[in-house]
């Protein structure tokens, strides 16, 4: 990536701009190839939610995620590049395309700020490969037109656009202008307000036959085809009328219950979102260090502050749990120990608390050795036995065949990575397909030899409760 040593706030007038697009068109006209240009500003306090909010149009892309208990969040809207891959190669073919696009780039503006510069939104489904008909590619990037973050109390605006050989540098001045005047509108104190239809879900009607999914899985354990699989199903959702579910609406509801969690929402450009609140960190990486964690096991939450406490202690007692964990724990050290990672964690797991639920929960970490990069340890992490099973090819072959329906996002990787190579990726649990009037609800619980079919019915249902809460209002 070029960086360019020009102060976007001291050129902030359609002049300036003009001048500055006509010295990347001749940087395009040199190599003969289309480029990413990024401008970085830092603004004054905006929600990133509410600014997506206001500039949401249903067909296009767009990509949000927060973590309000970390005052950190990220909005981008509108697609400048495009890619997608499928397959096994997925992971590496991203890969190939964030090098090839930032080889090529141009970036103006403080690179220091938090979230300056482009960013990749990205998201795997589950499998390596979507079913034909499923609203997400198996593997999908884009790079947003513009793009809003909060971290740390500062908040920084990215304008992204391709600059061609023979692109109209007028017409490119002017689109340009107009995104800058619209952010800057949201952050004036006239900020309008957008009106997202109320519509709200009421009707249900829930996959059938789980429990003897999770009898078939358990004889399948039993004659030793592997040791965990993870089972969800779907509940699905409508809105009376057809009144369409807006996905931000439900979406400002999750972040304020789970404040803990990442609350997400990812649109494909064609009318459908995927949204969730998930509690599970599948890994960060920040100046080359990576973070991941081990959770599982389940338990509900108490009415009272010892009856919690109760039952918190149950499950770090619980053999089975305890088992259930320990899984995807020696999963992730299997999986990321010959890249190099010395990881460590702590030698016991503790409790993970959220609204409606309790988890199992080992954090991870360890430094990245030269040459690994972030794709390189997700594409070893993914799926872990949290959402899959153990041993993985075993457990995974079984999946689709026991469940029924398609996951597509369901259980896969969601999120962002930077030009330096920091970014981070959260799995796509206590999440909803929203497509018009209709939502489709999924959770899953691990089984293990000594599962009940009926307990694990019951941890789905709490774990329902999350997105159920917020869609029904
Ligand atoms: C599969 C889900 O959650 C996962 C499974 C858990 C379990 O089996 O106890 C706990 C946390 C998550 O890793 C889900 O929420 O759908």
């Amino acid at each position: 990536m070029t960086i360019l040593p020009i102060d976007p706030t001291a050129n902030a007038n359609p002049v300036a701009l003009l001048d500055f697009l006509e010295q990347c068109r001749a940087m395009a006209v040199a190599i003969n190839r289309p480029r990413l240009v990024s401008i970085t500003l830092e603004v004054p306090a905006l929600d990133p939610l509410a600014v997506l909010e206001l500039i949401f149009e249903p067909n296009e892309r767009h990509f949000y995620v927060e973590r309000p208990a970390e005052n950190c969040a990220l909005a981008g809207a509108e697609a400048v590049l495009e890619f997608s891959a499928r397959g096994g190669q997925r992971f590496a073919d991203c890969q190939r395309f964030i090098d090839s696009t930032l080889a090529d780039a141009i970036a103006v503006g403080d690179q220091t700020a938090p979230f300056a510069g482009p960013h990749f939104f990205t998201a795997y489904s589950f499998f390596n490969d979507t079913e034909p008909g499923e609203p997400f590619e198996s593997a999908g990037i884009f790079v947003p037109r513009w793009q809003v973050a909060l971290a740390n109390g500062r908040t920084t605006a990215v304008a992204n656009f391709i600059v061609t050989p023979d692109s109209d540098i007028t017409a490119l001045t002017k689109k340009v202008w107009h995104a800058h005047q619209k952010v800057a509108e949201a952050a004036s104190p006239g900020m309008g307000k957008s009106t997202l239809p109320r519509g709200l879900a009421t009707r249900a009607t829930a996959t059938a036959g789980y429990r003897a999914a999770v009898s078939r899985a358990l004889e399948l354990i039993a004659a030793g085809e592997f040791h965990k699989i993870v089972l969800a199903r779907a509940i699905d959702f409508a809105a009376p009328d057809a009144v369409p579910l807006h996905p931000l609406r439900i979406l400002n509801g999750l972040r304020q219950r789970f404040a803990d969690c990442y609350s997400f929402s990812l649109a494909n450009g064609r009318g459908q979102s995927f949204i969730g609140a998930s509690p599970e960190r599948l890994l960060r990486v920040r100046d080359r260090r990576l973070l991941t964690e081990a959770l599982a096991g389940s338990a509900p939450r108490g009415a009272s502050a010892s009856e919690d406490a109760a039952l918190g202690a149950t499950l770090l007692h619980n053999e089975k749990d305890v088992r259930e964990q320990r899984h995807v724990l020696d999963s992730i050290r299997r999986r990321l120990e010959p890249l190099g990672l010395k990881l460590t964690h702590p030698a016991q797991p503790g409790l993970r608390k959220l609204a409606n639920v309790q988890h199992l929960h080992t954090p991870v970490e360890a430094p990245l050795p030269d040459g690994v990069r972030l794709l390189d340890a997700l594409a070893r992490l993914h799926p872990t036995p949290a959402v899959g099973g153990t041993p993985r090819e075993a457990a995974v072959a079984r999946i689709r065949e026991l469940e029924g329906f398609p996951r597509g996002l369901y259980a896969g990787a969601i999120g962002w990575i930077d030009a330096h190579g920091n970014g981070e990726f959260f799995v796509g649990l206590r999440s909803a397909l929203i497509d018009g009037p209709n939502a489709r609800l999924y959770a899953g619980a691990g089984i293990v030899a000594g599962s009940s079919p009926e307990k694990e019915f019951e941890e789905t249902e709490i774990k329902f409760r999350a997105i159920r809460d917020a869609l029904l209002g």
